[in-house]
C-alpha cells in the first residue's frame, strides 16, 4: 500500500508537523519524525483523528483493549427529536435535560486505559455549559460512533452527506474546511439551517451535549413524550446499537461527514461566544471562590462520590440541623424517652441494642450501660440528671443562707460489736444525766435523748447498727455529728467492730472509741489499742488522733469523761444551727400508733419546728399537731438537735427521710403528692412480678441474682427442712432469698408480700390456697406452688436457679368443694355434705382434704352423689355428698380440692 509521509499530510490538512505526530503516537502509529511514512488509509484516519477526533469504528489502536461497555440506564435517545427543529433558545434546556436524564451511566468496568468511555460518560452526562469547557478534549477523542449520528440526522433532515476520500493525501482540501470539519467534531451534528445564527447554536448545543455556550434563557421545554422520543435520536450519539440499518455506521469507507457550512460566520460567531462564555464562566468561579455550583467539571469518579454525596448531604443536612451531640437526661429514662431526647427513632435505638444482643422494647427503661453504648454509638455526650432533683425540698432549703448561726448540741450515735455493752452505755448515760429532769412520767419512744453535760447538750440517738446508720447516710440524711465506737475491754476487736469503724470513717464522721466493760476481770484496754492501731485508729496517748476512753455501765466509771470528750469534740467541729429558721429534721424512726396515727421520731437538723407547721417529709405531709419529748412531755417547739417524736402528718415517713417546714399546706402537699406520683410510676414502671418463664429466663440472662422466696409448710419440721436445703441451693450467679416463711396455709398477707417483692415466688408445702386466698392470687397474678415431697421442690427450685426448666408432671386443681355438713353412715363411712366453689368434681378423681389451708388427706372421690343419686361430676354452684377412698376424718368446713396430673413444659 502506498505511503504517505507525516509532514505531506500535515501540508495537506493544514495542520502542523508536529501536531499530526502526536497524533499519530496517539493512535499507535509508528512515527517518529517528520518523515515518517504511514499508509494511505492510516493517514485518512489520522487526518480526520487530527481535525474531528473521530476515528472509524472498526479502528483498533495497537494493543488496544476490549471497548468498555457502558451502561446507560436512560439513554440519551429519549431526548425529543424536536429539539432538532425546536427553536434555538429551547434546545439547550432539552440538551441539559437529556444530560441530566444519563445520569445513571453505570460503568461496569473502568480500566483506566478507557479514557474515551469516561469521556463518552461526560458528554453524556454534563450539562452544556460543563462540557463545552471540555470540548477541546471531546473534539479529539469524541467517538466515531458521533458520525453515523450525524449522518442519520442529516439524512432525514436532507442535509447532504459529504464523502471525501483522503487518498495519498494528494486531495486538496481547502483550509476553509478545517474549521468546518472542526465544528462537525465539535457538534457531531450540525443539522439546522433554518434559523441563523441561532439555529446553529442551538443545533451546536443539541448535538454536542457539550460545548454550547450558556443558553440566554433556562425556559423549560414542555416536552411531550411523542417528542421527547423523537428527538432522542437525534443526539443519541452514544447509541451504537440503535443505529439504523440503512446507514453505514463503520467508518470503513473513510467517509468522513461534513457539516454544510453554507455560512461561514456562524463558526466564528460560536467560537467567539464560546470564548465569552468562557471568560464568564471563569469570572463566575472567580466571583465564587471556586467552580461554579452544579457546573463542576465533569469527573467520574467524582461524579460518583457526589451523587452519594447527594443522599449523604440529605443526612448531613438532617445532622446539621437536628443532631443532638449533648443531652441531659433523667436517670431513670425509657428507650423511647432516649431516643427523642438524641433525636433518633426508637427503632435506631432499639437496633444499636440489639445488634449487641440487648432485646428492649420502647417502653424499657435504660440502664447506666445500655445508655453509655447508646451515647457512643450516637456520638452524644449523655448527662445523667435525677428528676427528683426539682422536687428536692432539702437542696433547696439547704441553698437558702442561714443568718443567725448558733453553738447546737452534738447529736451522737453509738455503735460496736454485739452484746459490747451499747444499750449498757447509753442506759448508764441516760439514767445518770437525765436525772434531774422530772421522774415518773411515761417516757415517750423517740429514739434518741438529750442529756446535759456542763450545761451543754448532748443527744444520743438509740437507733444503734451500722447498717441503719449506713442507710440513713445513703439517704442524704446523716443526723450523727460524732460515733462512739464501743469495744468490749474482755473481747476487743470484734468483725462487727470492723464494719462499724468503716462504715464511720466512709461517713467522714469523727468518732470516739469508748472501751466498756472496764470493771471486768479480763478487761484489757491495752489488747483493744493495739488492735485498733492495727486498723490505723490509734490513741491519742499512744501518739495517735483518737479518743479512747475506758468506761463501765456498771460502775459508771468514765462516763463523765466521755461527755467531756464529747464535748471537747464538738467544740472543735463548731457545730452551729440557725434556730430562726424553719425546720429541716432527719426522721430516725416513724411508726404508727394507735391513737395519733402516723409518728415520726425526728432529730432537728436546723431551725425550729412549730406546732402548726406545714411539713413534707418524703412522700407524706402534714401540719404539726404535737411535739413530744422523750419524757412524755408535750412542747409546742423544739430547736437545732433536739429529738422529739411528731404528731401530724399524714403517712408514715421513712427513715432517714428529711422533714422540712414550709410556709403553706398547698406547697407542702403539692410537693408530697408530686414525689409520690414520680415514686410511683417508677414503680409502676418496672417490672413487679414476672411469670416463671419470664424468671427462668431472667436467671439464665443473668439478669436476677437472688431469688425471692416465700415458703410455707404444714409444720415446722418440714419447714425447717426445706429452708435448710433451699439456703444452701445456690450456683454462681443466682441464691434463694426467702424473705418470709411460716407454718400454716398460705395467707393474703403472703400475696401481698409475694406482690410487692420483685419475682417473688411462693412455695407450699403440704398446704393449699383455698378461698379467698385462691382467688387473690389469681388476681394479683401470683403463682402459688404446693407441693408434697421435699425433693420435687428442690428440684423446681434448682431448675429454676439453673435457669432451666425441664418439662414436668404438674398438677392441675380440677375443683373445690367446701364441706357444709358430715353425715357418718354405719360401716359406708364420712359423707360430706358439699357445696362445689370452684370448677367441678369428679367422681374417681384425685382429691385431698385441706383444713385451714394444710392438706389433711390425699385420697379419691370414692363416692359422688347429687340428691342420692350417683353423679358423674357436679359443677360449680351445687351441693353433693362426697367420699373420699379410706378417709373419714372429714370435718364442716374442710375443703376438698381435686386434680389430674397434667404434663407441663416449664415449671418451677
Ligand atoms: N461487767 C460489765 N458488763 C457489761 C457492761 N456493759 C454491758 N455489760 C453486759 O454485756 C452484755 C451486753 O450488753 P448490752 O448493753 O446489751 O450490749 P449491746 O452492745 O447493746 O448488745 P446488742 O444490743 O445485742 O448489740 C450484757 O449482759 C450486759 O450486762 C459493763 O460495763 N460491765
Amino acid at each position: 500500500m502506498d505511503k504517505v509521509k507525516i509532514q505531506e499530510i500535515a501540508e495537506e490538512a493544514g495542520l502542523s508537523n508536529g501536531e499530526l505526530i502526536e497524533k499519530a503516537k496517539e493512535l499507535g502509529f509508528n512515527v517518529k519524525a517528520a518523515n515518517s511514512a504511514i499508509n494511505v488509509n492510516d493517514a485518512g484516519i489520522l487526518v480526520d483523528y487530527a481535525i474531528s477526533g473521530t476515528l472509524p469504528k472498526s479502528f483498533k489502536k495497537p494493543g488496544d483493549k476490549p471497548k468498555l461497555k457502558v451502561v446507560k440506564k436512560k439513554e440519551v435517545e429519549k431526548v425529543p427529536e424536536k429539539s432538532v427543529e425546536t427553536p434555538a433558545e429551547e434546545v439547550p434546556v432539552v440538551v441539559e435535560e437529556a444530560a441530566v436524564e444519563t445520569t445513571e451511566v453505570a460503568v461496569e468496568e473502568v480500566p483506566a486505559a478507557e479514557v474515551a468511555e469516561s469521556k463518552e460518560e461526560a458528554v453524556a452526562e454534563e450539562s452544556p455549559e460543563v462540557l463545552e469547557e471540555k470540548s477541546s478534549e471531546v473534539d479529539k477523542e469524541e467517538s466515531v460512533e458521533t458520525a453515523p449520528a450525524v449522518k442519520e440526522v442529516k439524512q432525514r433532515k436532507g442535509i447532504s452527506v459529504v464523502s471525501k476520500k483522503i487518498e495519498s493525501g494528494s486531495d486538496k482540501e481547502s483550509a476553509e474546511e478545517k474549521p468546518k470539519r472542526r465544528v462537525l467534531s465539535r457538534t457531531g451534528i450540525k443539522i439546522v439551517r433554518k434559523a441563523k445564527p441561532a439555529p446553529v447554536r442551538a443545533a451546536t448545543k443539541i448535538s454536542m451535549g457539550s460545548g454550547a455556550p450558556t443558553p440566554p434563557s433556562k425556559k423549560k421545554v414542555k416536552k411531550g413524550p411523542a417528542e421527547a422520543r423523537e428527538t432522542g435520536k437525534k443526539i443519541d450519539i452514544f447509541n451504537h446499537d440503535s443505529m439504523s440499518g440503512d446507514i453505514d455506521s463503520g467508518f470503513g469507507e473513510e467517509e468522513v461527514v461534513l457539516l454544510d457550512f453554507s455560512d461561514k460566520n456562524i463558526y466564528e460567531d460560536m467560537m467567539r461566544q464560546e470564548q465569552k462564555r468562557r471568560e464568564e464562566a471563569k469570572k463566575r468561579e472567580a466571583a465564587n471562590g471556586g467552580p461554579a455550583k452544579g457546573r463542576q467539571p465533569f469527573r467520574p469518579q467524582q461524579r460518583r462520590s457526589l451523587k452519594r454525596g447527594g443522599k449523604r448531604k440529605k443526612y448531613t443536612k438532617e445532622e446539621s440541623s437536628e443532631v443532638v451531640t449533648s443531652v441531659e437526661i433523667p436517670e431513670n429514662v425509657r428507650v423511647y424517652e432516649f431516643a427523642e431526647k438524641v433525636n433518633r427513632s426508637v427503632g435506631e435505638v432499639v437496633k444499636v441494642l440489639f445488634a449487641l444482643g440487648m432485646m428492649v422494647t420502647k417502653n424499657d427503661f435504660l440502664s447506666k450501660d445500655e445508655i453509655e453504648i447508646l451515647a457512643e454509638e450516637f456520638g452524644v455526650e449523655v448527662s445523667t440528671m435525677n428528676p427528683l432533683d426539682e422536687l428536692d425540698y432539702v437542696q433547696a432549703y439547704d441553698e437558702v443562707e442561714d443568718t443567725h448561726l448558733e453553738e447546737r448540741p452534738p447529736v451522737i450515735t453509738i455503735m460496736g460489736h454485739v452484746d459490747h455493752g451499747k444499750t449498757s452505755l447509753l442506759d448508764r448515760i441516760r439514767s445518770a444525766k437525765v436525772a434531774d429532769r422530772e421522774a415518773g412520767g411515761i417516757t415517750q419512744h423517740v429514739g434518741a435523748y438529750q442529756v446535759e453535760k456542763n450545761g451543754k447538750k448532748i443527744t444520743f440517738v438509740d437507733t444503734p447498727g451500722h447498717e441503719a446508720f449506713t442507710e440513713m447516710r445513703a439517704r442524704g440524711a446523716q443526723a450523727t455529728d460524732i460515733v462512739i465506737i464501743v469495744v468490749a475491754a474482755d473481747d476487743g476487736v470484734m468483725p462487727q467492730t470492723k464494719e462499724a469503724i468503716a462504715h464511720t470513717k466512709a461517713a467522714g464522721v469523727p468518732f470516739i472509741i469508748a472501751i466498756t466493760k472496764m470493771d471486768k476481770e479480763g478487761a484489757n484496754p491495752d489488747n483493744v489499742k493495739s488492735q485498733l492501731a492495727e486498723m490505723d485508729v490509734m490513741a491519742t496517748d499512744w501518739g495517735g488522733e483518737y479518743e479512747f476512753v475506758p468506761v463501765s455501765a456498771y460502775t459508771g466509771m468514765g462516763i463523765d469523761e466521755l461527755l467531756e470528750t464529747i464535748l471537747l469534740q464538738a467544740e472543735v467541729m463548731e457545730l452551729k444551727a440557725d434556730p430562726t429558721r424553719k425546720a429541716k429534721a432527719v426522721v430516725v424512726e416513724s411508726s404508727l400508733e394507735k391513737g395519733f396515727g402516723p409518728v415520726a421520731n425526728v432529730i432537728i437538723k436546723n431551725g425550729t419546728l412549730h406546732v402548726g407547721d406545714n411539713v413534707i417529709a418524703g412522700k407524706t405531709y402534714g401540719r404539726i399537731k404535737a411535739i413530744k419529748m422523750d419524757d412524755g412531755s408535750s412542747v409546742k417547739e423544739i430547736g437545732p438537735s433536739t429529738p422529739a417524736a411528731i404528731v401530724g402528718l399524714h403517712d408514715v415517713p421513712g427513715a432517714g427521710d428529711v422533714l422540712v417546714a414550709m410556709d403553706t399546706e398547698k406547697e407542702v402537699r403539692e410537693l408530697a403528692e408530686k414525689r409520690a406520683e414520680y415514686d410511683r410510676a417508677k414503680q409502676l414502671s418496672k417490672t413487679t412480678k414476672a411469670s416463671l418463664d419470664d424468671l427462668s429466663a431472667l436467671i439464665a440472662e443473668g439478669q436476677l441474682k437472688s431469688l425471692p422466696v416465700i415458703i410455707k409448710a404444714d409444720v415446722q419440721g418440714s419447714l425447717e427442712a426445706i429452708k435448710g436445703s433451699l439456703e444452701k441451693l445456690r450456683n454462681e450467679e443466682v441464691k434463694v432469698n426467702i424473705i418470709h416463711e411460716g407454718v400454716g396455709g398460705v395467707t393474703e398477707s403472703d400475696l401481698t408480700l409475694a406482690d410487692a417483692s420483685e419475682h417473688a415466688v411462693v412455695l407450699g408445702f403440704n398446704v393449699r390456697p383455698t378461698g379467698a386466698v385462691r382467688k387473690k392470687a389469681k388476681e394479683l397474678g401470683i403463682e402459688i406452688r404446693s407441693y408434697n415431697i421435699i425433693y420435687d421442690l428442690l428440684d423446681d427450685v434448682k431448675a429454676l436457679l439453673g435457669g432451666m426448666m425441664s418439662p414436668v408432671i404438674k398438677e392441675e386443681v380440677t375443683g373445690q368443694a367446701e364441706v357444709r355438713e358430715t353425715f357418718v353412715v354405719g360401716k359406708v363411712g364420712t359423707i360430706a355434705g358439699a357445696k362445689v366453689i370452684d370448677g367441678v368434681i369428679t367422681r374417681n378423681a384425685k382429691a385431698r382434704l385441706i383444713r385451714d389451708g394444710v392438706v389433711v388427706y390425699e385420697s379419691t372421690i370414692s363416692s359422688l352423689k347429687r340428691f342420692n343419686e350417683d353423679a358423674r361430676e357436679v359443677k360449680n354452684g351445687y351441693e353433693c355428698g362426697i367420699m373420699l377412698e379410706n378417709f373419714n376424718d372429714i370435718k364442716e368446713g374442710d375443703v376438698i380440692e381435686t386434680f389430674k396430673d397434667v404434663e407441663e413444659q416449664v415449671s418451677l
